[in-house]
């Protein structure tokens, strides 16, 4: 998260006005109706002001009887009755498109993320994700819900209240308007402040959430280094920068009240002057008398004047707070996202899809490939001449094209990967070999489409279904099958079975007390490192891949499991193809074919 920049520029809070508007686009309807209630109820406290001062002329004044009385009170209850079920049908709308808008924007900013990818993910602090879609995201609430419908208030409400103000006495209505213009301008002088301070504490709670994420991730490690009061420092120092920020923003949100209400009160207290002054007989300015019912309807309608500005003022902070709330996210997607909850995520970062005539991405791996032919070891091919293997039959066509690729990480200074060129025919087992460091876990990843090439291409054929089991892998409180069945919710018992007997799930997931429906914790928590990856390993295995990518899937573990892992894999596999990123000479052996990382783009058999 970027440290708040001390000034926006017109441009960029325009922009991030659009940004903000264009997420109300499906709800745009209900609003403009909930707008418009508020609007209409706001016109009709004239007639409600006309029906009260007739009442009191005719009851104070006229000394008429009760049927004198019995229109203006009709008028009144009418305009009460209409006004009254207007803010509540408005407030309902209001409140269902804010709740619309805000799930939309939750939804689609972990969609952005998401789509951005993994290794864009592993760079950001999950802290700091949290607080976008959550306290960020709630920022927002105040725009939709108060800001843009004080601002349609204000465009219709004070206007007609003018009118009508000037058609009964134009000197309240020259003061009216006179004093309206004193709102806005204050409202914009303090605005640019509150935007200001508004960032700096929405980067001050994403920054704590951010630690405070971590720091509970790492409990285990602080208490052992004796780090725990240090740390507790490092929270207490983060709360309190949230606290100064925070009284900041909330001085801003009072100060501008506060300068309205001064101005309001000022305005309606000139205008009673005037009406006092005029009814003790102490100042003429209209030359004719001045019916009682008219001071009376311009006293009603004058603060009413200023209640849209006052609550345009209230609200104007909330503008503020959206548009810091929209430049942070700004700053963590490195510009505004597209949020498309509704629509497929974009194709991942950096893959071709290029069209092989026929080719639909191979047989994926699964029981329904395993037969007894296939059991025994795959053809000891190089990929470039593909693993099918069967004398007579004709060429296979490369399933992956890799050409002049070069990949960097994001802010790396030196790429991980230069200029390397490889086919990989389909139903091919490669290992990537090479010392660590050398850039197995980078290809895997560019394969997988969540690294962009910095030059270069990857071409894979057009729907080929990709799995991949990293090195990390994330494991997610539940059971065991639940973390398999993830990314295959509909997977049937059986298939769950056969994905954890092949991974070697089975060998230890049988011996805890609850088998697959043990439940583990956050990253695994409970497992072994090797049994960690194998449930990776299955997870993979259960989305039936056309192309699997394995981080190094025996690390960690013992040459019986290993051996009886890739035994079973072998069965199972068929012939989907493999990458294996490996340092062991067991799955170099399994595979057949290997590619020296980062040495010449040669196939070495
Ligand atoms: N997110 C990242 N940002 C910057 N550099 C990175 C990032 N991830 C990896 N690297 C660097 O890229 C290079 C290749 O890393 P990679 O993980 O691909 O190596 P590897 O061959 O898989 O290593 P190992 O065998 O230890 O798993 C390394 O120098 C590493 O420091």
């Amino acid at each position: 998260m970027s440290a708040p920049s001390p000034e926006s520029t017109a441009d960029a809070r325009r922009r991030r006005s659009g940004w903000l508007d264009a997420q109300l686009a499906p709800w745009r309807d209900r609003h403009r109706r909930a707008c418009a209630c508020q609007v209409l109820a706001g016109w009709l406290w004239i007639p409600q002001a006309a029906a009260i001062a007739w009442a009191l002329d005719a009851l104070l004044f006229a000394r008429a009887g009760l049927d004198a009385l019995h229109t203006p009170l009709m008028l009144l209850a009418a305009t009460l009755l209409a006004r009254t079920v207007l803010v509540w049908a408005g407030q309902r709308l209001q409140a269902d498109v804010v709740e619309s808008v805000i799930a939309h924007l939750r939804t689609g900013l972990a969609g952005a993320a998401a789509a951005r990818g993994p290794v864009w993910l592993r760079g950001r602090r999950s802290g700091a994700l949290v607080a976008l879609s959550t306290g960020h995201v709630d920022a927002t609430a105040g725009y939709y819900g108060g800001y843009l419908v004080a601002r349609a208030e204000i465009m219709c409400v004070p206007v007609a209240i003018l009118v009508a103000v000037f058609a009964a006495d134009w000197i309240v209505g020259l003061v009216l308007l006179l004093t309206a213009p004193l709102a806005p301008l204050f409202m914009m002088l303090i605005g640019k402040g509150a935007e200001t301070a508004g960032r700096r504490q929405l980067a001050a709670l994403a920054r704590a959430g951010a630690l405070f994420t971590d720091r509970l991730r790492g409990l285990d490690l602080i208490r052992v280094y004796g780090r725990g009061d240090a740390e507790l420092v490092q929270v207490g120092e983060a709360t309190e920068t949230i606290r100064v920020r925070s009284m900041r923003v909330l001085r801003i949100a009072f100060l501008s009240s506060a300068v309205l209400e001064f101005f309001a009160s000022v305005s309606v207290a000139l205008v009673a002057v005037y009406f006092g002054f005029t009814y003790l007989g102490m100042l003429d300015l209209r030359g004719e008398t001045l019916p009682l019912s008219t001071g009376l309807f311009c006293l009603l309608l004058a603060p009413e004047f200023y209640a849209p500005m006052r609550r345009l003022a209230a609200h104007y902070h909330d503008r503020a707070n959206a548009l810091a709330a929209v430049a942070e996210i700004e700053a963590a997607f490195d510009g505004l996202p597209e949020l498309a909850a509704d629509e497929p995520l974009p194709p991942r970062a950096g893959r071709r899809a290029f069209g092989v005539e026929g080719w639909d991405g191979g047989k994926p791996c699964g029981p329904t490939n395993t037969t007894a032919a296939q059991t025994s070891p795959p053809p000891q091919s190089s990929p470039a001449s593909g693993g099918g293997g069967a004398t007579g039959e004709p060429p296979a066509l490369a399933l992956i094209r890799i050409s002049d690729l070069t990949l960097r990480h994001p802010e790396a200074r030196t790429p991980a990967l230069q200029n390397i060129s490889l086919e990989i025919q389909p139903g091919a087992r490669l290992a990537l070999v090479g010392p660590s460091g050398s850039g197995k876990s980078t290809l895997l990843d560019a394969l997988a489409g969540w690294l962009t090439p910095e030059a270069g291409h990857i071409d894979i054929a057009p729907g080929t279904r990709i799995a991949l089991a990293g090195q990390r892998p994330w494991l997610f409180h539940g059971s065991i099958a639940d973390n398999l069945r993830i990314g295959a919710p509909h997977a049937s018992d059986a298939e769950l079975a056969e994905a954890a007997r092949v991974a070697q799930v089975t060998r230890f997931a049988s011996r805890l007390p609850e088998g697959m429906d043990t439940v583990i914790g956050e990253r695994g928590f409970g497992l072994s490192g090797g049994e960690a990856r194998r449930v990776a390993l299955a997870r993979a295995l259960l989305l039936r891949p056309q192309l699997l990518l394995l981080d190094e899937p025996t690390a960690f573990l013992d040459p019986d499991t290993e051996a009886d892992l890739l035994a079973s894999l072998d069965v199972h596999l068929g012939d989907c193809t493999v990458i294996v990123a490996t340092h062991s000479d067991a799955v170099r052996a399994w595979a057949g074919a290997q590619w020296q990382v980062p040495a010449t783009a040669e196939v070495a058999p």
